[in-house]
């Protein structure tokens, strides 16, 4: 298992998407699609998301914002095709500075790899995201993951 993050313009790590546009003009799934095309280039011809793919809404009431969060499984080559793309993608530079892989392993000194990445700074409720991705997608199990 392989997990993708990015390296956003300010430093903390998050997941690629973004706000909605405003208007009525697209669904959240849209908004979805549209910033992995600006972020990180994404064939959205193979791999666009779908509504299904949701794995957690989250209200934050003092922002008055929500997130929704979408999981997408693919295999370990388009994973890597999807990791190459970033670099042609409009924001590469400006608002992703690339695309990582999360350690989803602990070396022997119990924080080298996981422990030590969840140290870093996320945006908003990504380290929730990532967390729940992981079990979901049961990569790891609860247990594991406390
Ligand atoms: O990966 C993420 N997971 C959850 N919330 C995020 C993530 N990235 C950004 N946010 C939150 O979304 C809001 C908008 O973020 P930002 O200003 O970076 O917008 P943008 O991505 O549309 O440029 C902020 O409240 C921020 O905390």
């Amino acid at each position: 298992f392989s997990l993708q993050m990015q390296s956003r313009f300010d430093g903390n790590m998050g997941f690629p998407g973004g706000l909605m546009d405003k208007g009525p003009q697209e669904t959240p799934v849209e908004a979805l699609n549209r910033e992995l095309v600006e972020e990180i280039n994404l064939d959205l011809s193979r791999f666009a998301c779908q509504q299904e793919d949701i794995l957690l809404t989250h209200v934050n009431h003092s922002k008055k914002l929500v997130t929704y969060f979408y999981a997408k499984e693919v295999n370990l080559v388009e994973f890597s095709e999807i990791e190459k793309a970033v670099l042609d993608s409009e924001e590469w530079g400006t608002e992703t500075y690339g695309v990582l892989r999360v350690p989803l392993f602990t070396m022997s000194d119990g924080y080298r790899g996981f422990p030590v990445f969840l140290a870093n700074k996320f945006a908003g409720n990504a380290r929730i995201q990532l967390l729940k991705a992981i079990t979901a997608k049961n990569i790891l199990s609860e247990d594991e993951v406390n």
